[in-house]
């Protein structure tokens, strides 16, 4: 039985007081709330506070970014064992905005996977078509070699270590939701694509989630499919209320 994720992914969006004031209202909101694994990523900046205000809480937090060396002379980056330290359980890997702006590439996305695992952190890796390849009918053509490449040489265990989540990146940011049943059919096929290279108890409990313009009102019919396991949210995240909103959706009678 796969847990529920719901992630908040903050992108470039508050700062070390803002971050503060975030939890200072939605750790209270998200108290009682049962059933549902909770996990935010702010920037780098704020990850210590945020790692801090939240212990001892059911909220989990993650980075939006890595590099796949120990050490160096690589400036700019932040390495698994900084991460750890924190400690960060989750990193984003791979998502569209640095495949797009920083030249993230799949062989990148591959030694970051594999470099986060040796140190216990769970890679978030995030696929998805554009809108040109969705409308030529490409959408499994470009999505399901992704997978394949930030799989490969990675040795799972039970699945539970690493998450997937599957944004086609013309929803990202723009109001447009996929529908419930698209993104269903691509989680699906893509659950059945990691079945392929390791097997069907690991297929199973890897959790695939959905990404892009999720809101309060339309993650009910989201969290209905049955392959869709949670969502990566971008712009709702931001406020404490919209993501909880977003994080209580069994209160709108999700079974
Ligand atoms: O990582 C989150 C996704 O890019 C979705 O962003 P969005 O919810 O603002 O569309």
């Amino acid at each position: 039985m796969r847990h529920p994720l719901i992630a908040g992914n903050w992108k470039m969006y508050n700062n070390v007081s803002e971050t503060m004031r975030f939890f200072d209202d939605f750790i209270k909101l998200v108290e009682n709330l049962e059933g549902v694994e909770i996990a935010i990523f702010p920037p780098f900046t704020s990850l210590w506070e945020a790692a801090k205000k939240t212990a001892g809480t059911k909220i989990k937090i993650g980075a939006q970014n890595v590099h796949w060396e120990e050490k160096g002379a690589f400036t700019g980056e932040i390495s698994p064992n900084m991460l750890k330290e924190i400690p960060c359980e989750y990193v984003i890997i791979g998502h569209s905005e640095r495949r797009q702006h920083f030249a993230e590439s799949d062989e990148t996305v591959n030694k970051k996977v594999r470099a986060v695992l040796k140190h216990g952190i769970k890679p978030v890796i995030c696929v998805g078509e554009n809108l040109k390849q969705r409308e030529e009918n490409l959408t499994l053509k470009v999505v399901l070699p992704q997978v394949r490449k930030a799989l490969a040489d990675v040795e799972l265990l039970s699945g539970e270590e690493i998450v997937f989540a599957y944004e086609p990146i013309w929803a990202i940011g723009t109001g447009k939701v996929a529908t419930p049943e698209d993104a269903q059919e691509v989680i699906k096929s893509i659950r059945k694509e990691i079945e392929t290279l390791y097997n069907k108890n690991i297929a199973e409990n890897i959790r695939i989630l959905y990404g892009g313009s999720v809101k309060p009102d339309n993650i009910k019919a989201l969290m209905q499919e049955r392959d869709i396991d949670g969502v990566l949210v971008g712009g709702a995240s931001v406020d404490p209320q919209s993501f909880y909103k977003i994080c209580a959706y069994k209160e709108q009678g999700v079974e």
